[in-house]
């Protein structure tokens, strides 16, 4: 059961949020759809799922992007989930990156978080569903992030590749069990087991990829981010794509930050390179 508590027009569009009950993390859930102007039921659009990063809700990208105007004009829906379970039975620390607003896309397996933390089941299977069934939205899908929501992105597609047409992010962390961020949430969401860590690593699932399921992927990076070096290391990924031929592009940036203003910056290519595949 969906419960609309916003909606909005923007650029001939609405933006709308919605609460359910959510069965993979078992607490009230909420997200944001963008539904570009003249989606109906008789014209059904293909959506791009966005993954935000560390302390961010359903709204970070939405009210700070500036998606909207070319997300309209190219007919793609945006949604837009929270980062994490929340409420107060939903474990939560005192800390910017680990537990609420800091889920990791991942299914934890540890104690207290295995039964709230579900974001990977919550963004894969939950959410499209629901999605499909209540909006004029199709299956087709793309899927994009930053910084923690780029790992996820990533890390979906490369798990899910029929399932997505392509996908990209901004500043991702593509090696989450070799950067502090990392090993910090895996260790407390799934335990000190690194096998069961490889299986939501970009680097670790690309090395893994088949050919036939290869994904076009696009990756923009500020080089004046100050998490650059010891958290997102875009060249792990870049390596082992060069070396299977794997279709990534990575994009240097040079002076931009970490922080939404680069993603404003960029949207609007990230769109049209999610729109050729979308469409195709
Ligand atoms: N508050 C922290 C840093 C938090 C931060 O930079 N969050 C980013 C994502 S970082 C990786 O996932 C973000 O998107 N913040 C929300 C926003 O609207 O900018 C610190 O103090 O270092």
């Amino acid at each position: 059961m969906l419960e609309n508590i916003s909606s909005v027009k923007v650029s001939g569009g609405w933006h709308k949020q919605y609460t359910h009950s959510s069965q993979s993390t078992h607490c009230t859930m909420r997200f944001a759809v963008f539904l570009p102007p003249g989606a109906s039921e008789a014209n059904k659009v293909p959506v791009l799922y966005w993954l935000s990063g560390l302390t961010c809700t359903d709204e970070n990208f939405m009210q700070k992007a500036g998606a909207f105007k070319k997300a309209a004009e190219l007919g793609i829906a945006i949604v837009a989930p929270d980062t994490s379970p929340r409420g107060e039975n939903a474990p939560n620390e005192d800390s910017y990156d680990f537990a609420q607003g800091a889920g990791f896309y991942v299914n934890a397996t540890q104690a207290p978080y295995n039964t709230h933390f579900n974001m990977y089941d919550y963004v894969v299977s939950e959410l499209p569903a629901l999605i499909e069934q209540h909006f004029p939205i199709t299956s087709t899908k793309a899927i994009s992030g930053h910084s923690m929501g780029g790992h996820g992105a990533l890390m979906v597609a490369l798990k899910n590749p029929t399932a997505f047409v392509s996908a990209s992010a901004f500043s991702p962390i593509v090696n989450p069990i070799e950067c502090p961020w990392g090993v910090k949430a895996f260790t407390g969401y799934l335990g000190n087991d690194k096998a069961l860590w490889k299986q939501y690593d970009s680097c670790e699932l690309m090395k893994n990829a088949e050919q036939a399921h290869y994904l076009p992927m696009l990756v923009s990076q500020g080089d004046a981010d100050g998490f650059l070096q010891e958290q997102l290391k875009p060249e792990n990924l870049v390596a082992i794509a060069n070396k299977k031929g794997y279709p990534l592009t990575l994009e240097m940036q040079a002076g931009y930050d970490h922080s939404y203003f680069f993603i404003s910056s960029f949207i609007d290519q990230h769109l049209l390179f999610h729109h050729q595949f979308l469409t195709a």
